[in-house]
């Protein structure tokens, strides 16, 4: 198995709450609340974990509340090559009602100084050598300007291993200037990167065909309950969403992104990986939170996923 190595710049105290429904401008009352440390790329890390690799964690984190993410890493055996911050953590609370829609309020996170940006690039050899791949994943808390952003994932471009990056806005179109190897926005991000709609198959072909030119190999776009589709080196490819019960969607992107992850680094054929990556994203919604508890759960799931070309003409 592979080394792995995910930043999250910007991670988070998930506070889950569950009603039947939302009503705004009401005093509402949940039936269950789940507080765990998350953020995207400690939500990857979850599931490459499961998924039998060996992690490092980085990114800035908190000093005012870092326990339960001490926690998570020592019980996961994760390296942590966090750098602390003065302040808190933020807290991103998840409403999640009943019928399966979630509403996400996330915090802007913790002030980030110069001091911090230096020490997380000056510790980057350390934290690199020996990884296989790297994954960063999230928003910039303040402080970090996407132009810091562009040219800390240069910096790892540099070291010569495969960087996936999962991020949004400023931060997404800052990075790709870097050429990852693989992004994964969801459409919605990838339609405001682009500046239009992107409503149909052909539009996220020739979309994904301009980023092709720009450097970035994979494109990567999650669609939710309609699936995914990945544009590769001379392929395009989709696959269905599975029906599965809903809890939370939250993460479901990131566990997609560490399926994706999880099949380059075993070499598989696209359509093996693509299979497993929407089968974990499809696992990810019928749970609180990221991680795959039980690896058998994937066989089913994969099983229900429909690979097909993406056509020339977008169909
Ligand atoms: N309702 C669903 N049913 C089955 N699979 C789903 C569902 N929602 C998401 N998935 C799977 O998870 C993948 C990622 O979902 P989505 O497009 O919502 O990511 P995202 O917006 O990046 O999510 P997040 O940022 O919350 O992690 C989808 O491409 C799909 O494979
Ligand atoms: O604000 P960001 O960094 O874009 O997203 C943060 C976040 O919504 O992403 C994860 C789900 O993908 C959650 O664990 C976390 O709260």
């Amino acid at each position: 198995m592979a080394k792995v190595l995910t930043f999250t710049l910007n991670p988070a105290l998930d506070l889950t709450v569950q009603l039947p429904q939302l009503q705004l401008g009401i005093v509402n009352r949940s039936v269950e609340q789940h507080l765990h440390p998350a953020g995207k790329g400690l939500n990857v890390a979850r599931v490459l974990t499961d998924l039998g690799h060996t992690l490092t964690v980085a990114g800035f984190l908190g000093m005012d509340n870092h326990e339960a993410f001490d926690g998570l890493f020592a019980r996961r055996k994760w390296r942590d090559g966090f750098v602390r911050v003065p302040g808190q953590t933020r807290c991103n609370v998840k409403i999640a009602e009943a019928d399966g829609r979630v509403t996400d309020v996330n915090g802007p996170g913790m002030q980030v100084d110069a001091g911090a940006q230096q020490a997380l690039f000056a510790s980057l050899d350390a934290l690199m050598a020996d990884q296989d791949l790297v994954v960063v994943a999230g928003s910039l808390p303040p402080g970090v300007a996407p132009d810091w952003f562009a040219g800390f994932v240069a910096a790892l471009h540099d070291y010569g291993k495969p960087v996936l990056l999962d991020s949004s806005g400023a931060a997404l179109r800052a990075g790709i200037t870097a050429r990852p190897a693989l992004i994964k926005p969801n459409i919605n991000e990838l339609s405001e990167y682009a500046g239009r709609p992107l409503a149909a198959l052909a539009d996220l072909a020739a979309e994904a065909e301009r980023l092709h030119g720009l450097g970035v190999e994979h494109v990567v776009v999650s669609m939710g309950s309609d699936g995914v589709c990945w544009f590769g080196p001379g392929m395009a490819l989709r696959a269905t969403s599975p029906k599965v019960p809903m809890v939370s969607t939250v993460g479901a992107g990131d566990s997609l992104l560490a399926g994706m992850a999880h099949g380059l680094l075993s070499g598989w054929p696209p359509e093996r990986s693509l299979r497993l990556a929407a089968a974990v994203g499809a696992l990810a919604v019928t749970q609180l939170g990221a991680g795959v508890p039980d690896v058998a759960k994937l066989e089913p799931l994969q099983q229900a996923v429909t690979i097909h070309a993406v056509q020339e003409d977008g169909q």
